[in-house]
C-alpha cells in the first residue's frame, strides 16, 4: 500500500525522515512525505526535501517553556490545542496542494509528551479526515518516565521502572507535564483517528543509554516495523510475486476505523543467499534451500514477532485484531511455515480477525516477520502515565 506521512513536532519530524530512509528504492511505499515543526533546526536536520519542509508558528518555548511557564503542563496543552485548527489549517494548505492525495492512508507521526505535535494533531487529524477519504493513521511516541522528572538523574524512576542513572548528559528537556499531554491529546485522537499506533520510548531506552542516544535508534526500529507491515505484502516485486497479497483495505480490516489502540512488532534473522555467499547478486532457487532451516527461519521471526518486544508491550491475548507478514528471499519463504504462522498469530492473539501475507524480496538476505495486533487492551505503561499525571 501508499502512505502519505506526515510529520509534526520535533519526534514527529525524526519519525517521518526514519520512515522516509527505510524506503526501499526498489519497492517505494511513500507517496510523499512531509515535516512542519516550530524549529528551523529541527527541520533542517532532516533529509526530506526543503519543498516538503514547513516551518510554523512560534516556538512554544518562547511562550515561556514547554509548560507554558506556569506550572501547569494542562494550561499549556490546551492553549495548543487552541491554536491547533491554525496549525491544521497551514499544514492543509502545504499538503493539500494536490487536490486529491495518491496514498491509500495518511500516517501522522508525533511524539507524544510535548506541546507543538501534541497540540497540533487532533485538529490535523480532523481536518485530514473530513478533507480525504483516505484513513488517517497516528503512529504517536510515549515519553521515558525520566523526562518527568525536573531534577533528572537525581531519583529513581516512576512505577517499577528502573532508572538508569545517565541521563545527566541528555540534551532532551525535562519535561515534568509529559504524562499529563499525553493523556490530553489522546484524548482528544479519541474518534478522529482511524488508528493509533503506539511506541514507548521507555521501553526501547538501554541501560545507560540518555534519550537523546537512543533517540535515532528508536526512530529506526519504528520506522522498520512501520515499513514492513505497511510496505510488506506488496504484491509484485520484480520476478517474485506474493502467493497472499495483503492491500491497503486488509490493514484498514485490521487496523480499524475507530482509534483503535495499535502495537507493532517485528522481528528479522539473516539467511544465506547466493549472493549473500558469492556477492554475485544471482537469486537463490528453492533447491539451494534446505527446507528444516527455511521453516525453522520463519517459525523464529514469527515467534519472535508475536512475542517478543513490540513498539508496546501488552498481552497478545489483549488484541481483537491480528496482521501477520512474513517476508524474505522466494526460496525461503517457505508456505506451510507461513500458514502455521498465521495459526500462531491466531492463537496468541484468541482474536476473530486474522489476516497474513507474504512479501518475496529476491534481493533481501533476511527473513522477516511484521505483526500489527489492533484493538489491544489495557495497557500497563498508559496507566503508569495516568497515576504519573495523578502525582501531579
Ligand atoms: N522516539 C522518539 N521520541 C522522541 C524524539 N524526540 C522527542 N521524542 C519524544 O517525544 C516527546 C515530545 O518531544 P518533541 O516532539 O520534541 O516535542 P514537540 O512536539 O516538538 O513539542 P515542544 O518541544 O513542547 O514544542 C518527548 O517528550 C520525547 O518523549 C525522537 O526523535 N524519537
Amino acid at each position: 500500500m501508499q502512505l502519505e506521512v506526515i510529520g509534526v513536532g520535533g519526534a514527529g519530524c525524526r519519525l517521518a525522515d526514519a520512515i522516509r530512509a527505510a524506503e526501499s528504492a526498489t519497492r517505494p511505499f511513500l507517496t510523499d512525505v512531509f515535516v512542519f515543526d516550530t524549529d528551523e533546526t529541527t527541520l533542517r536536520q532532516t533529509v526530506v526535501p526543503e519543498s516538503n519542509r514547513y516551518r510554523y508558528g512560534e516556538a512554544n518555548a518562547a511562550e515561556g517553556g514547554a509548560d507554558g511557564g506556569d506550572g501547569d503542563g494542562s494550561r499549556a496543552i490546551e492553549r495548543c490545542f487552541e491554536e491547533g485548527d491554525e496549525r491544521a489549517d497551514d499544514v492543509l494548505e502545504v499538503v493539500g496542494r494536490e487536490e486529491s492525495s495518491a496514498a491509500d492512508a495518511f500516517l501522522v507521526t508525533v511524539g507524544l509528551g510535548g506541546t507543538t505535535g501534541g497540540g497540533t494533531v487532533p485538529a490535523l487529524v480532523a481536518t485530514l479526515q473530513r478533507t480525504y477519504k483516505q484513513p488517517v493513521y497516528v503512529l504517536a511516541t510515549l515519553p521515558a518516565d525520566r523526562e518527568f522528572d525536573a531534577s533528572a538523574g537525581e531519583s529513581e524512576g516512576l512505577a517499577g521502572h528502573a532508572r538508569t542513572a545517565t541521563a545527566t548528559s541528555d540534551t532532551e528537556p525535562p519535561r515534568p507535564e509529559a504524562a499529563t499531554n499525553v493523556l490530553a491529546t489522546l484524548e482528544r485522537l479519541e474518534g478522529l483517528a482511524s488508528a493509533i499506533v503506539l511506541f514507548d520510548n521507555e521501553a526501547w531506552l538501554r541501560p545507560g543509554e540518555t534519550l537523546s542516544d537512543a533517540r535515532d535508534r528508536s526512530n529506526r526500529e519504528a520506522a522498520t516495523q512501520v515499513a514492513a507491515v505497511f510496505s510488506g505484502g506488496s504484491g509484485e516485486s520484480g520476478e517474485a510475486t506474493a502467493q497472499t497479497v495483503t492491500d491497503a483495505s486488509d490493514v484498514e480490516r485490521i487496523v480499524g476505523s475507530e482509534s483503535a489502540f495499535v502495537t507493532l512488532g517485528y522481528a528479522e534473522q539473516a539467511v544465506e543467499t547466493t549472493s549473500s555467499r558469492f556477492g554475485l547478486g544471482l537469486l537463490t532457487t528453492d533447491r539451494d534451500v534446505d527446507t528444516a532451516e527455511a521453516v525453522s527461519a520463519v517459525e523464529t521471526v514469527v515467534r519472535k514477532a508475536i512475542r517478543g518486544k513490540r513498539s508496546i508491550e501488552c498481552d497478545p491475548e489483549a488484541a481483537d485484531r491480528g496482521l501477520l507478514i512474513v517476508g524474505g528471499p522466494p526460496a525461503w519463504l517457505n508456505r506451510k511455515a507461513i500458514a502455521d504462522g498465521r495459526r500462531t498469530l491466531q492463537t496468541a492473539i484468541d482474536g476473530s480477525s486474522i489476516l497474513g501475507g507474504d512479501a518475496p524480496r529476491p534481493d533481501g538476505e533476511t527473513v522477516f516477520a511484521g505483526v500489527v495486533l489492533a484493538g489491544i487492551g489495557p495497557m500497563e505503561r498508559l496507566e503508569e502515565l495516568r497515576d504519573a499525571a495523578d502525582a501531579r
